[in-house]
């Protein structure tokens, strides 16, 4: 079953389109990634998933519903956490809880909630004073509350330590494992390749590519990474002229090849031609941060 079905999007602020032709479906109990640069169009695309922007073209369905003319249904099956999301700070954590479950006939049992996002013991302590990391879980239990089949987290870690962000990750997936859908908007490739199952890269509007973390990387032109500490000089020429052979550098020392799985069988040929030893030698795969480097010209670190 379909969780989610968005089919030729298209939004635009004033005369600038933001959301181009976007189209992608997510299965039920997937956790999908809408990874971008920024300005890329990913909130925009979120928002109308969640019914909080109209589109000017396209379908979007959630669960089968419409979330701009059956908003009442889709609030019923889809919880929402959004970027840079803010509660007045004077709000305890337990009464932000009893608000968001008051919106809702069959809320989850908010003590249940609290103790699975390990906020039971800052039910009392205000907004303001959580730290990011606090502030983040009672985003997910308010996303959660309305027992939700399907959530938006949109930019969920940003902001977070590194170890907020990997607890905010198993979150995640406990979240799926409990059966509820995962559309997450990240910036993080390490965030999206550890999680989802797949991405949507999306540039300027546009789906530049949509498949799992692995299909993403293995399609990257880069997708093999050569480097080593030669005891007796390789011509940079030669390096350069092996086939599928992307692009020669030194780093800290070694020397680095960016090519393909080619490119790593005619670099050791050379080696045994030219009679040379290569040191510390290592081949390692690309990385989704390589993928997406081809895919949009952009680096996200
Ligand atoms: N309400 C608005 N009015 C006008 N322009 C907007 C509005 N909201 C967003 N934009 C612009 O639309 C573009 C896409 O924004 P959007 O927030 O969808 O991108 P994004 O991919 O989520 O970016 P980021 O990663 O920075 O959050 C940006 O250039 C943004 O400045």
């Amino acid at each position: 079953m379909t969780a989610i079905e968005v089919q030729g999007l298209h939004k635009a602020y004033g005369d600038r389109k933001v959301v181009d032709g976007v189209s992608f479906d997510v299965g039920e109990g997937e956790i999908f990634g809408i990874l971008g640069p920024n300005g890329a169009g990913k909130t925009t695309t979120v928002e109308c998933v969640a019914g909080l922007r109209t589109p000017d073209e396209g379908l979007v369905r959630v669960c089968g519903y419409d979330p701009v003319a059956q908003r009442a249904e889709v609030t019923r099956v889809l919880g929402v956490q959004l970027q840079e999301s803010e509660l007045q700070a004077k709000l305890t954590v337990r009464e932000a809880l009893d608000l968001y479950a008051s919106f809702y006939e069959r809320p989850a049992d908010r003590q249940e909630l609290a103790e699975r996002l390990g906020l039971l013991p800052h039910l009392r302590t205000r907004f303001g004073k959580l730290s990011g990391g606090q502030k983040q879980r009672l985003f997910i239990a308010l996303a959660l509350i309305g027992n939700p089949r399907v959530v938006v987290l949109d930019e969920l870690t940003t902001g977070l330590d590194p170890r907020a962000r990997r607890e905010a990750w198993s979150l995640v997936e406990s979240v799926r494992a409990g059966g509820v859908t995962v559309l997450l908007v990240t910036h993080f490739m390490e965030e999206a390749q550890r999680l989802c199952d797949r991405i949507a890269v999306i540039d300027r509007g546009r789906v530049a590519a949509l498949d799992t973390p692995d299909g993403l990387i293995g399609r990257s032109s880069t997708a093999k990474e050569i480097s080593f500490a030669a005891r007796t000089p390789l011509d940079p020429a030669d390096l350069r002229a092996l086939p599928g052979a992307a692009g020669v550098e030194t780093r800290e020392g070694r020397t680095v090849v960016h090519g393909t799985d080619e490119t790593v069988d005619a670099f050791v040929s050379l080696l045994a031609r030219r009679g040379v030893t290569a040191g510390q030698l290592r081949v390692s795969d690309a990385t989704l941060d390589d993928a997406f480097l081809d895919l949009t010209g952009a680096d996200l670190r």
